[in-house]
């Protein structure tokens, strides 16, 4: 799914209303009245209050078609009008009067701080002050408004977005947003949904299709692309029957040092459970009977040190060679990988130590062979590239990284980002429960198994993020989010591809 930045939704708007030939009044009646539709679904008409918080635009509008569909149905409803400004507009203004005309009364206009009305907890709000059209941050009483909102422990249901949360940067310390428990969005989310920095203020999260032209929205180019299952499918090829195990490639997992061959299990484990036809590892001397005992799938190569890579020796003919993983940083390990830098010349998977031997050596990162694909996590990424201010900040500096060094960053996170020349996409599968030792070790094991299948570098890295998140799923799912631990995310890749093929998804754990 497109997410597109708030320009581009306001053009698709003005397009829409154009070639439908339809008024932005009724295009605001019919965005407001499906998230009416969600909430009377889930509602049912239960005697509950709602309170219904409007601005003055249209957001403020979309607020008052909801309520006035809520009354309709018999709800008990209450309208509130955070006047910040004189200058409402039209749709807001045939809506104000289309509301008074139901319910024989004008909504309560709230002018400052003493007009606050009570709030409290078991209340249901509809955050309907501010949407796209955000241009400042909130001030004065209606700052204190917004932060009086979430104080009162309501269950408050944003429209569109949480008032106060901009499109396309991040708020500063202090500043006034609703903290929603719920997001109803129009037609596409928005980046800031997924971002570390500003995820906490959008709640559960729905899209609602509201039928903008499909002609703009398809050739858009959107500010990046959020990958659910239907992406993920269209990337997926089946295996072929007339096949054998030297159709699916052949994997090379190097990394390891003494107590840290776990890592080297899990990721080899993974990248087989994707589908890989041969894995071998090359690791440490002391690794050798741990790998063969616990995978005996794999072949292992040694190193001549017992406890570190010292002289990665592999002359194999691999598709891919990972690199990195419970590596350590040693001198004769950084020397060893230098040398594998050299002597290989296809897309390489790189992560953990990997990452920081690139970090502390800046003049490797030259060596690494065009499309190799990085897996940091924030903290590895911030070794590699420096601070950021935030998370806006960040995106622009990873971009400039991943240009300069022709490769494929993926950056792990509650909602794991990838990065491609000037592409970035958002996974949407995972949850919690993966935050645990060796879940990182099992992604780059599964980027590198597809990769050996022939999948392209990016494609790989956007499925195997996808697939690796849906598998922590469906681990969560069978095991809760605490007792998930990452071998049974490697486990469990299978499942993630046959739900991915599957008629109806697997009800995931996803959030
Ligand atoms: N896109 C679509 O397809 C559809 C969109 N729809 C809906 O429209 C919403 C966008 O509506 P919108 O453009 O009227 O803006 P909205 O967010 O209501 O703000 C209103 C005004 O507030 C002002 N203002 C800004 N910051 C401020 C501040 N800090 N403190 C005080 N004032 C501030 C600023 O005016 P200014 O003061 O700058 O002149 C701004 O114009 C969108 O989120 C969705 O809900 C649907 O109805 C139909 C389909
Ligand atoms: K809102």
């Amino acid at each position: 799914m497109k997410i597109l930045t708030a320009s581009q939704l306001k053009e698709a708007d003005e397009i829409t209303i154009e070639k439908q030939n339809i008024s932005s009044e009724e295009l605001m009646e019919r965005a407001a009245t499906q998230v009416f539709n969600e909430i009377h679904t889930r509602l049912q008409g239960a005697d509950i209050l709602i309170k219904v918080f409007c601005g003055i635009g249209n957001n403020g509008g979309d607020g008052l078609v909801i309520a006035r569909l809520l009354i309709e149905h018999s709800y008990n409803v209450k309208v509130f009008i955070v006047n910040y400004s004189d200058n409402r507009s039209k749709d807001f203004l045939s809506n104000y009067d289309k509301i008074k005309n139901l319910s024989r009364d004008w909504p309560v206009l709230l002018k400052g701080e003493d007009d606050f009305p009570d709030i409290k907890r078991g209340d249901f709000v509809i955050d309907a002050i501010f949407g796209i059209g955000l241009n400042r941050p909130l001030e004065g009483w209606v700052a204190k408004m917004v932060n009086f909102i979430n104080d009162s422990s309501a269950f408050v249901l944003s429209v569109d977005l949480p008032s106060g949360l901009f499109t396309d940067k991040i708020p500063e310390e202090g500043d006034a947003v609703i903290m929603a428990n719920f997001t109803l969005s129009f037609q596409t989310p928005k980046l800031v949904f997924f971002l570390p920095d500003t995820m906490d203020f959008v709640g559960d999260m729905q899209v609602l299709e509201i039928g903008l032209d499909r002609e703009f929205l398809s050739e858009v180019t959107p500010a990046a692309q959020l990958i659910g299952r239907q992406e993920a499918r269209s990337l997926y090829n089946p295996r072929n029957k007339n096949s054998h195990k030297g159709s699916y490639g052949h994997v090379i997992i190097v990394g390891g040092s003494y107590g840290k061959i776990g890592s080297i299990v899990l990721a080899t484990t993974a990248s087989m459970r994707t589908g890989a036809g041969l894995a071998t590892v090359f690791i440490p001397k002391c690794g050798y009977e741990i790998v063969q005992t616990a995978l005996p799938e794999a072949m292992v190569l040694t190193d001549v040190n017992y406890e570190m890579l010292t002289d990665i020796k592999t002359d194999l003919d691999a598709d891919v060679v990972c690199f990195g993983m419970g590596a350590g940083r040693d001198k004769s390990t950084v020397g060893a990988f230098k040398e594998l830098l050299k002597k290989t010349n296809k897309p390489m998977v790189i992560d953990a130590d990997g990452l920081n031997i690139l970090s502390e050596n800046n003049e490797l990162l030259q060596d690494l062979p065009e499309n190799s694909v990085l897996t940091p996590h924030p903290k590895e990424l911030e070794r590699l590239i420096g601070e950021w201010k935030d998370d806006f900040d960040k995106i622009e500096k990873v971009q400039e990284f991943i240009k300069k060094h022709k490769i494929i960053l993926v950056l792990k996170g509650a909602h794991t980002f990838v990065f491609e020349q000037e592409n970035i996409y958002v996974n949407n599968t995972g949850n919690a429960g993966m935050a645990t030792a060796g879940s990182g070790d099992v992604l780059s094991g599964v980027i590198a198994g597809l990769i050996s299948q022939k999948y392209e570098p990016l494609i790989a890295a956007v499925l195997g993020v996808y697939l690796h998140g849906k598998s922590g799923d469906i681990s969560a799912e069978k095991l809760g989010y605490e007792g998930i631990i990452s071998g049974d995310i490697a486990k469990n890749m299978g499942l993630a591809f046959r739900d991915l093929m599957s008629e109806n998804e697997t009800d995931s754990g996803a959030g």
